[in-house]
């Protein structure tokens, strides 16, 4: 049978705008209602333009802004989304911004940045910390040399990595991946995509990846929603979607979209690879 991971129903987010002597306060409706299922180790994809929802709708599920209204259930689980986050959901849901520059400390070593989370949200030996972090450098790709050095010493795409492993460290079940590879050039986009890839494989995650980038999408996701000013226009499997869009708005969407090709790339990284 297949397991849940993640289930919101009629998810909804409003925000209040704040009044002035010649202003109305106004009320925002960013995400109209959104019922989504995801299977353990599967990814489901968020696409869409600039302002439909796509961020708010993640920041939601990791619950940094709770719903106006609506059901969270994570693991089967109903959140209790007035309580806030409680140390299990910390644990089981972790999130990947856009930015790997503004996400990690300037003044933290990298294995403080994996360890973090340890000391916060567990009760692991110092000596036990170190050896999770070091391990965990390995899985994304880094070295242990790595773990003494600063976030300025690395590049984008080794940050994002950094950011990858920190996500990491308290074994989650569910990743927000919100734009992850959007800062990157593309050949690095294609590195990053491959490790998340494998990491899925590897500890049997569940992602949740935003993203406006279809050629991406096309290589990542199992399914695909589509939102239009806070909607879901269109929802359904990645080949679905992709071959028999539903939606006048998604239709447009696809014709707009030059196809920056992911998959050629890393179909060549492959190669290279398999060469070296
Ligand atoms: N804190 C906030 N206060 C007021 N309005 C907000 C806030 N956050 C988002 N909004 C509004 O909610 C709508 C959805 O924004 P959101 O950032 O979720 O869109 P998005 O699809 O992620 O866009 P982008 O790709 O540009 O990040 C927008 O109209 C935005 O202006």
């Amino acid at each position: 049978m297949s397991e849940i991971v993640l289930e919101t129903r009629n998810l909804v987010r409003d925000y209040t705008t704040a009044g002035g002597m010649f202003r109305q306060a106004k009320t925002v409706r960013a995400v109209k209602g959104i019922s989504l299922k995801v299977e353990k180790g599967k990814t489901l994809a968020i696409v869409g333009e600039s302002g439909c929802g796509k961020s708010t709708l993640a920041r939601m599920i990791t619950m940094i802004d709770p719903p106006t209204a609506g059901d969270l259930i994570i693991d089967g689980q109903k959140v209790d989304t007035a309580k806030g986050v409680s140390p299990e959901l910390r644990r089981k849901v972790q999130i990947v911004f856009q930015n790997p520059y503004g996400s990690l400390n300037p003044r933290q070593k990298i294995g403080d940045v994996l360890m973090e989370p340890l000391i916060i949200n567990s009760d692991l030996p110092a000596s036990e910390r170190r050896h999770r972090a070091m391990e965990m450098l390995k899985k994304v790709g880094l070295a242990p040399e790595h773990f003494n050095r600063y976030p300025h010493m690395f590049s984008g795409g080794q940050r994002q990595r950094i950011a990858i492993a920190r996500a990491l460290m308290l074994n989650p079940r569910l990743l927000v991946l919100d734009e992850p590879v959007s800062a990157l050039d593309l050949s690095v986009q294609a590195q990053v995509l491959n490790l998340l890839a494998d990491l899925q494989d590897e500890f049997g995650l569940t992602y949740v990846f935003i993203s406006h980038d279809l050629s991406v999408v096309r290589y990542i996701a199992d399914e695909v929603m589509v939102m239009y000013f806070g909607e879901a226009v269109e929802y359904g499997t990645r080949d679905d979607v992709f071959s028999n869009p539903q939606h006048e708005y998604t239709k447009t969407l696809f014709a707009a979209t030059p196809r920056t090709d992911v998959e050629s790339i890393r179909a060549r990284l492959a190669r290279k690879t398999a060469a070296a």
